[in-house]
């Protein structure tokens, strides 16, 4: 379970202060799906960070599976880190290393024993259909297949959280549909994800939980898309009749 308890970000600029998320409350519980929604500089990707440890909250406490982010010990992190696979806008996979390197070295830099890799990295490459491609080097594959090694990746540790941010960003709207499916179906088998992304017609699309975030705070939290449509279609300003999250 995800949990935000009146979390604010502040990043500390030379010149002044950027408030990225500001008493932001918000629960995610085990086994959802939920899209993450806003504009460039709404301050989505702060709330992945905080969930990643990447960053640190200013005020408040993020809580994930029980254990306050805010009071982890350091040697604690990698430990709660593998516990969330995460695929990344621009995929980061490395360009020499073949699909199957590129997920048998995040399992190898973990420790995991060679038997144990062999068996996986195949399992997790078939499961995202690229069972006939592990050899490929990553630009020898399409953006969405890339995508999918990155997918690949992130599954290699079976997390029960997998975070996916502006994973349409770089392939087109039909791969990015073909994306949201397999996150779905992973979904299903009890994986909790968490998409970020700023395509409203995406999220139209799947009828999932969308929590729409604007200049830092939840501005609606809903498991109907028509309301973040109406917040769009309302020129981001959302209409009086709906309720705000908090
Ligand atoms: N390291 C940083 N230092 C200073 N300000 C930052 C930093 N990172 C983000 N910000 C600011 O915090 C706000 C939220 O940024 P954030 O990256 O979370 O937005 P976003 O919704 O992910 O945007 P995008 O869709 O463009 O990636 C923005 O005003 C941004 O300029």
């Amino acid at each position: 379970m995800i949990e935000f308890e009146h979390v604010t970000k502040v990043y500390e600029t030379q010149n002044d202060e950027n408030v990225a998320l500001e008493d932001v409350n918000l629960q995610i519980d085990d086994g959802e799906f939920v899209f993450v929604l806003g504009h460039s500089g709404a301050g989505k990707s702060t709330f992945l960070k905080l969930i990643l440890l990447e960053e640190k909250c200013t005020e408040g406490t993020v809580i994930i599976n029980g254990q306050d982010l805010t009071r982890l010990k350091r040697r604690k992190i990698p430990y709660m880190r593998r516990q969330m696979g995460v695929v990344f806008q621009d995929f980061r996979l490395i360009p020499t290393m073949t699909a199957y390197e590129n997920v048998a070295f995040a399992m190898r830099v973990t420790n995991i024993p060679t038997r144990q890799i062999k068996k996986r990295v195949p399992y997790v490459l078939g499961l995202v259909g690229l069972g006939d491609k592990m050899d490929r080097l990553p630009d020898e594959l399409s953006g969405g297949e890339q995508q999918r090694v990155a997918l690949a990746r992130a599954l290699a540790h079976s997390p029960k959280l997998i975070i996916a941010d502006e994973p349409t960003g770089n392939i087109d709207p039909e791969m990015s549909f073909e994306m949201m499916e397999l996150l779905s179906a992973i979904n299903s088998v009890g994986i909790t994800v968490v998409v970020v992304t700023h395509e409203h017609e995406l999220v139209h699309r799947f009828n999932k939980r969308v929590v729409t975030i604007d200049h830092g705070h939840i501005v609606s939290d809903t498991a109907h898309p028509e309301v973040a449509e109406a917040y769009q279609a309302a020129g981001g300003v959302l209409p009086e009749e709906f309720d705000y999250a908090h």
